[in-house]
């Protein structure tokens, strides 16, 4: 049986087995009214035999059931978040979240919506979606993820059972007397439907605003913890812990409103409880004393299981934005060649692109770009900051699909501006690149990007740890030992994205010439703002304002001075 099956069983039991709780709930509140006040009779015990078994029957099966209803249940939720957690993480694999260009539509914008403005907008999520950063995502998918099981265990199970409770009550009631079943009907309607309702209405314009808070207080947090040192250097901490304070008590503030809501909806569900059976009591006061109990305390405990759909409203509302978030993630398009604008090159490193053009929401990031770059050739990509390079490059990779034209080009791989190096040892984090790589060859990338003599220095020579993000080495190493990743990946098309600007002249226009050597005869796409290297390359493409200025293939290239244009 398949897991979706088993756990849509399991709900379904746990629904059957909580409706046959309240159903014994009902029964044992029924017979036991029925024995206390005909026992008050004083008839022959044999008259009460029957009532005395039924309680006793009932009670412990409402136990029995209740407990199968909280297996099942459980079962059922928790058996649904651990496939939704590899689901989700399985989408999240797949590529980065939250960079996806208006092109990819909402759904690839991932958990972008999952982002403060999307939990700021509220559960209309109507604010446009903004980029979050990975701390802030990441701690949406993990509440999220709560939300979609609670959503299961403490909303939907006990709004359906509570709603079956009430029904079955009402039509109890009305076939012993249809006045007072009418007049139960009535109560179960406030209390199941309308109240719920409204408390669900004054949920929605609350939550939204709490959502807000609780976000851009998380972001805060997140700038204190992320940003504490720029804060102590520009002495702005104080600021920074005053404006986070003023969100904490912000924040308390509207909680408290929101807590005052659930406590009117709670209070108005219980006046109606009362009032419902005040008047089931008066309708039913001349059926007799026996009967009149049975209705009235009947009335109280299904209209008591009621009670709760109003919190389960509120729920609702509330766990809505989450759930559609994860939803969001898992149905985003997964990067790369199968977007219908990417079409596989069936020339190995042939790159062509065809009006091109990438948006990030409003911003056109590229603009109709034309570019044929010739197998096994190194390019350079020129241009000033926010030209479009890196989105370029991030088009040749597959990662990001064009918004408008065509792209045909095959999976290139290589080293990105937001390069990461993982809290290990030197081997591993080449070794991520090519798990088989022996020892030499390791040497000899490292050797290429000109850091074998800072790894002689080492302690542990390549099982010395980078620390995190490589925060052990500085500026240049750190880029150079990504560099090195790169090149043991060795792919059809190697893209680097301003690969040496984080070393000096010399040693940056040194290393470029190394790695375009050893690549020589393959296809290399280099972002870079190095003017002092482009002799090193055959092509040159300058861009300017998402457009492709200037592709120079080489044949007469005649570079003397600046190259990028003026703005
Ligand atoms: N994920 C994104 N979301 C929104 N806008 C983006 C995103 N990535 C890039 N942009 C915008 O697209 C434009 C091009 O950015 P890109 O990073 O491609 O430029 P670039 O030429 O590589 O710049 P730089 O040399 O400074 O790295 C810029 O205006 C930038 O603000």
């Amino acid at each position: 049986m398949t897991a979706s099956r088993s756990g849509a069983l399991m709900t379904a039991l746990a629904v059957i087995a909580g409706s046959a709780a309240q159903l014994c709930g009902l029964g044992l509140t029924a017979s036991a009214a029925w024995l206390i006040a005909r026992a008050a009779e004083q008839p022959p015990l044999s008259a009460l035999g029957l009532a005395i078994v039924g309680v006793r029957a009932f009670a412990t099966a409402r136990g029995l059931f209740a407990y199968l209803e909280r297996l099942a249940g459980h079962d059922a939720a928790l058996g649904r978040i651990a496939g939704l957690r590899v689901l989700l993480f399985r989408a999240l694999a797949q590529g980065p979240i939250s960079t996806g260009p208006a092109a990819a539509g909402p759904a690839a914008a991932g958990p972008a919506a999952a982002g403060p403005a999307a939990a700021g907008a509220g559960p209309a999520g109507a604010e446009p979606p903004t980029r979050p950063r990975d701390g802030e995502a990441l701690t949406h998918m993990v509440a999220d993820l709560d939300a979609a099981q609670d959503m299961r265990l403490r909303c939907l199970l006990p709004a359906v059972v509570s709603a079956f409770m009430g029904i079955a009550a009402t039509v109890f009631c009305t076939l012993l007397h249809p006045a007072a079943g009418a007049m139960l009907a009535g109560g179960a309607l406030l209390i199941g439907a309308v109240i719920p309702m409204m408390s669900a209405v004054a949920a929605r314009r609350l939550g939204a605003r709490v959502s807000a808070a609780r976000a851009d207080l998380a972001l805060r947090v997140l700038d204190l913890s992320d940003g504490h040192a720029d804060l102590m250097a520009f002495g702005a901490l104080d600021r920074a812990v005053a404006a986070a304070e003023h969100q904490v008590h912000r924040l308390a503030r509207l909680e408290r409103v929101s807590g005052g809501v659930s406590a009117v909806a709670v209070a108005a569900g219980m006046a109606v409880q009362g009032l419902t059976a005040i008047g089931v009591a008066s309708v039913s006061a001349t059926a007799g004393p026996v009967l009149c109990a049975v209705l009235v305390l009947t009335t109280l405990v299904a209209l008591e299981a009621m009670l709760p759909i109003s919190a389960a409203a509120q729920l609702y509302i509330e766990l809505r934005p989450a759930l559609a978030r994860v939803r969001s993630v898992l149905s985003a398009p997964s990067p790369g060649l199968p977007a219908a604008q990417m079409s596989a090159s069936t020339v190995p490193g042939r790159i062509a692109l065809r009006g091109v053009s990438v948006c990030y929401g409003k911003a056109e990031a590229l603009d109709e770009v034309d570019l044929d770059l010739a197998p096994d050739r190194s390019v350079a990509i020129l241009g000033q900051s926010g030209a479009g390079k890196s989105t370029l490059l991030a088009v040749i990779a597959g990662l990001v699909p064009p918004t408008k034209g065509v792209a045909s080009l095959r999976p290139a791989r290589g080293m990105y501006q937001d390069a990461h190096l993982f809290n290990t040892t030197v081997r591993a984090n080449l070794l991520m690149a090519k798990p088989q790589a022996e020892d030499a060859e390791l040497h000899r990338v490292l050797e290429q990007v000109r850091l074998n003599e800072w790894l002689g220095g080492l302690p542990g020579g390549l099982d010395c740890p980078v620390g995190e993000g490589g925060r052990d080495m500085s500026g240049g190493q750190r880029q150079r030992l990504l560099l090195a990743r790169a090149l043991l990946a060795d792919p059809e098309v190697l893209l680097l994205d301003e690969p040496t600007e984080a070393l000096d002249a010399e040693t940056g226009r040194a290393v470029l010439a190394d790695v375009l050597r050893a690549r020589h005869g393959r296809s290399t796409v280099v972002v870079t703002h190095r003017e002092d290297a482009l002799d090193l390359f055959d092509d040159i493409v300058i861009m300017a304002r998402g457009r492709v200025q200037l592709h120079d293939c080489g044949e007469s290239r005649q570079l003397s001075g600046p190259v990028l244009p003026s703005t």
